[in-house]
């Protein structure tokens, strides 16, 4: 393991498969490192958009990041190369690939697919939170479904590590600024709400402040305008636990371990295995 970190690795070290995705920035293929016969996914990246989009400093910090995180419901990024033109990410492989396409043919999970989806989020949620790491893009488009069903979060791509400035401003605080000091506007609760956004979406198949104007869904959001349609039916302990989640004031969010805790998820989530 430690040596294939680092392995130098090149294109002729696999062999490339179908496309798996095609995302903003460049395709994501199947493909096999041709010595261990492994199957991994292979996203490529052109240089030149991530220059004209200045996103550089963003795919090293994920690179970085990924290269810490070890857990079952985090899709692991192994390692990267580049050549001329782009740059290679290699990527755990989730045979049962993305899950918002799986939402879209299912319209909307059973509560037991739903409350178990929410759990292994929230277990991978405390996982990365415990190492001062959010996510920051908790969506459909970011989770993928391995071999077993289980979920994946991908595309730390936005993720950051909060480092709590009060101990790397070399002791003082004396002379921060307010917005300095209560800099916590991206402090790891924004993954709840976004897990609460989730947790709606998984049971009624749209998220819970779509609009058709964005000034409208901004207007809905800031106002935490949460509607719950009588259909598809869905139970008050799920409408209690979201009603928990999507709170304005983020200290006052459901925190993660309690949700784990939560009679909607110990009564549908399957054991993590
Ligand atoms: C579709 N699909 N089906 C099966 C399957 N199995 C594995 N992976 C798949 N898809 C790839 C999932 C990703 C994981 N990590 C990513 N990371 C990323 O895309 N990072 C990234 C890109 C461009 C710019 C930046 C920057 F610079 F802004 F930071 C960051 S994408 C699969």
């Amino acid at each position: 393991e430690a040596a294939a970190e680092k392995k130098r690795w090149t294109l002729n070290d696999f062999d490339i498969g179908r496309p798996l995705g095609r995302g903003k920035f460049g395709h994501v293929y199947i493909a096999k490192e041709k010595r261990s016969n492994h199957i991994v996914a292979l996203k490529v990246l052109f240089k030149s958009q991530l220059k004209q989009s200045q996103v550089e400093h963003q795919l090293r910090r994920e690179v970085e990041i990924q290269s810490h995180l070890r857990h079952p419901n985090i899709l692991r990024l192994y390692g990267y190369f580049y050549d001329q033109k782009r740059v290679y990410l290699i990527l755990e492989y989730a045979a049962r690939g993305e899950l918002y396409k799986e939402l879209q043919r299912c319209k909307h999970f059973s509560e037991r697919r739903a409350a178990t989806y929410v759990a292994s989020l929230a277990r991978a949620l405390i996982y990365c939170h415990g190492k001062h790491v959010i996510h920051r893009d908790i969506k459909p488009e970011n989770l993928l479904i391995g071999a077993q069903g289980e979920l994946k979060i991908a595309d730390f791509g936005w993720s950051v590590h909060t480092f709590n400035r009060r101990q790397t401003m070399c002791g003082t605080l004396d002379y921060l600024p307010p917005e300095m000091v209560e800099s916590t506007e991206h402090d790891a609760s924004v993954d709840i709400w976004s897990l609460g956004i989730l947790c709606y979406e998984f049971l009624y198949g749209v998220p819970p402040f779509e609009a058709k104007e964005h000034t409208d869904t901004y207007r809905r959001i800031v106002k935490v305008d949460l509607k719950f349609p009588s259909k598809p039916v869905v139970s008050s302990a799920a409408k209690d636990l979201i009603s928990q989640m999507l709170v304005k004031e983020s200290s006052k969010r459901m925190p993660l371990h309690k949700l784990l805790e939560h009679p909607w998820v110990v009564q549908n989530a399957e054991p993590s295995g």
